[in-house]
């Protein structure tokens, strides 16, 4: 299991789960401190057996809440089987943690209407995820007939007040890759909204500015978006930049320069339709550097700090709380977190790979020196 990061006092070598002051910066004795209300992440990949062991800890130390994805192999297609998956990421949690898994189905074109309501009264489950079928990891049981076959458990997850939580590309493989959300958008999305106006929906991970315009162009209540560290901070060239980079290889895929600003002022805003979303999803290191790679970033032990660094660059950071904290949970009807974290703007340098029972995951930013260090990283 990874450790809780620990900055050590003297120059030491650096293993999995630690933290180092890289010894050529300066901290300044009054150093900048923000407090804010602890953050949820509305988009989480907690995987199962040892990968979930190994990362869920980090979620726990920066998180109050998440939103974890079903896409397991086999999927979450059951309120049973989350029940299940609940149970098994409570007992990989570290002892004394309160950090609180929200549960999501997997839907598929034979999902029955019962089982949203048999969701509903577990009391764990908060979503329904709807991937289109072989548009991402883990998403070959998705929806081939979201109008036709799904229709009937869209008019009960209304019923309910469940969320459909959406990744939002198109899986036709003519379709340029870089252009599938913005086709997504223009043939399932809007329809969908026109057709189930009261259904709350979640754009999941938005790379695109066509994105921002359609959530904007949507109502306040019924549609919203989560946004990636990843996608506020890299732009398609970092795929590239070098070399082949598969550690920034993702889905959606990493879009132009003016797709990742657009992203930042939406964010930076204040519009309450965006909020934090990590996309986090780890996978071993052998099965991202190979000849055919999978698609996922791991980033939640820096996204709290790389968004703190987005929304600084932008001027904005009396808006960071809301994003981190506030919209996520008023989109969901949840209440706010009660407890706080700090984030103080020290550098630390980002652990160059986790090790875990099965191998190894390389995280967002690795080796890299971030600043805005979360108060659960002890200094
Ligand atoms: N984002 C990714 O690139 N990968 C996610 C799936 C997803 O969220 O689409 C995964 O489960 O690995
Ligand atoms: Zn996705
Ligand atoms: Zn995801």
């Amino acid at each position: 299991m990874i450790k809780t990061f620990a900055l050590p006092s003297k120059a030491v070598k650096l293993h999995c789960g630690e933290v180092r002051r890289p010894k050529q910066v300066k901290v300044s004795k009054a150093r900048m401190e923000l407090s804010i209300t602890k953050p949820d992440d509305w988009h989480l990949h907690l995987r199962d057996g040892d990968l979930l062991q190994a990362v869920v800890s980090h979620s726990a130390q920066n998180f109050g809440r998440a939103i974890v994805m079903p896409n397991l192999r086999p999927p979450i297609t059951t309120a049973a089987a989350a029940m299940a998956y609940h149970e098994s990421i409570l007992k990989a949690l570290p002892s004394g943690s309160n950090f609180t898994p929200l549960m999501t189905l997997y839907l598929t074109d034979s999902t029955s209407p019962s089982q949203i309501k048999i969701a509903r009264e577990s009391g764990i489950i908060f979503a329904v995820k709807l991937y289109p079928a072989g548009a991402t990891t883990n998403s070959q049981d998705g929806v081939t007939d979201l109008f036709g076959k799904c229709a009937p458990v869209l008019e009960e997850m209304i019923e309910q007040n469940m969320p459909l939580l959406v990744h939002g590309e198109v899986t036709d493989p003519d379709v340029d890759i870089f252009d599938r959300e913005k086709v997504f958008i223009d043939t399932v999305l809007r329809p969908l909204v026109q057709r189930f106006p009261r259904l709350k929906v979640v754009m999941e991970h938005v790379t695109t500015m066509d994105a921002v315009k359609f959530v904007k162009s949507c109502d306040e209540g019924h549609v919203a978006a989560t946004v990636t560290p990843q996608h506020l901070v890299l732009n398609r060239n970092s795929i590239f930049q070098g070399g082949l980079q598969p550690h920034n290889y993702c889905l959606p895929v990493l879009k132009r320069e003016i797709h990742r600003q657009a992203l930042v002022a939406a964010v930076t805003s204040g519009d309450k339709r965006f909020f934090l979303g990590t996309d986090s999803a780890p996978h071993e290191r052998q099965r991202k550097e190979c000849a055919c790679g999978c698609a996922g970033i791991y980033n939640s032990p820096v996204a709290l700090s790389i968004y703190a660094k987005v929304f600084e660059k932008a001027g904005a950071l009396d808006k960071l709380e809301a994003f981190t904290s506030f919209n996520g949970p008023d989109f969901y009807g949840l209440p706010r977190n009660t407890s706080k974290v700090k984030l103080s703007k020290t550098p630390w340098q980002v652990p160059k790979s986790f090790s875990y029972a099965a191998g190894e995951i390389i995280p967002m930013a690795a080796g890299e020196t971030l600043e805005w260090l979360p108060d659960s990283v002890t200094v």
